[in-house]
């Protein structure tokens, strides 16, 4: 069996063609979301909250280039990457110790701020409601697995009105391991009854599809998304859109098709 890391980038013909025999066979009947980058644009709320942290600790401002780079690994590592690249961009030490030595006091500010701007600068990307309310018509069942922390995840989640339509959300700190780890998809085909391989994952980036991968779910990737900044069609999945519109209703159709 080929390893995924030297599979050859796959042309949108070819996935759209792997996307439909994978529903033919696996007909899904769950799908797992990923948060950031795949139902909601976080950058600018990301943006607001790193900004004040970094101007807290005196140091240079983040762009928001700069940040769709980063996302993507959770909190702790959004932090500490940053720390160490702005220290060295001001000129000072910045290896871990000098990143340790600020953590706690920079995880403070950060979390303070996110907390009180969450969802206000963030927005729904187009299709995203259409799309979940397509799945969840079409009896699917609906959980989030995100690397963000539940703290952070679960009220964003609400205060972009997605919440009725998702039957449970995992962060990155609901279990010991997180995305590319498979553990949160796994456990959550657990809770939904629904075995992996009758389950899709949609997401924005390689995390997404290294855990979908090796759970044994499907894995459909979003073009408009972070991926570390790296071109997602690059990335080896079942089906690589522009909108979770047509894979909501790929999936609708296959469950439809005797
Ligand atoms: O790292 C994060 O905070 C967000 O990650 P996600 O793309 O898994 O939602
Ligand atoms: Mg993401």
């Amino acid at each position: 069996m080929t390893n995924s890391t030297t599979l050859p980038p796959l042309s949108s013909a070819q996935t759209a063609v792997s996307f439909i025999d994978w529903l033919t066979q696996a007909r899904p009947r769950a799908v797992l979301l990923d948060l950031d980058g795949t139902l909601v644009d976080t950058v600018a709320d990301f943006d607001v909250a790193l900004n004040q942290m970094l101007q807290q600790q005196q140091l240079p401002a983040i762009t928001q280039a700069e940040i769709r780079q980063i996302v993507g690994k959770g909190s702790v590592h959004l932090i500490q990457s940053i720390l160490a690249v702005k220290l060295s961009q001001a000129g000072l030490e910045s290896g871990p110790e000098a990143v340790q030595q600020r953590f706690s006091a920079a995880w403070d500010a950060y979390l303070q701020t996110y907390l009180r701007i969450n969802g206000q600068y963030a927005t729904v990307y187009p299709g995203v409601t259409q799309g979940l309310q397509t799945l969840h018509d079409a009896g699917v069942r609906l959980a989030v697995v995100t690397n963000k922390p539940l703290a952070l995840a679960q009220p964003l989640l609400k205060v972009k009105q997605l919440d009725a339509l998702v039957e449970f959300l995992y962060g990155g700190d609901s279990f010991d391991r997180k995305k590319p780890d498979p553990y949160p998809l796994l456990q959550a085909c657990e809770r939904l009854q629904v075995p992996p391989e009758h389950t899709l994952m949609i997401g924005d980036s390689s995390n997404d599809a290294a855990a979908a991968r090796a759970a044994g779910c499907g894995i459909a990737l979003l073009r408009y998304g972070y991926n570390h900044g790296e071109p997602i069609d690059a990335v080896p999945a079942h089906g690589h859109f522009d909108s979770i519109i047509p894979i909501a209703e790929a999936v609708q159709s296959s469950l439809l098709s005797v």
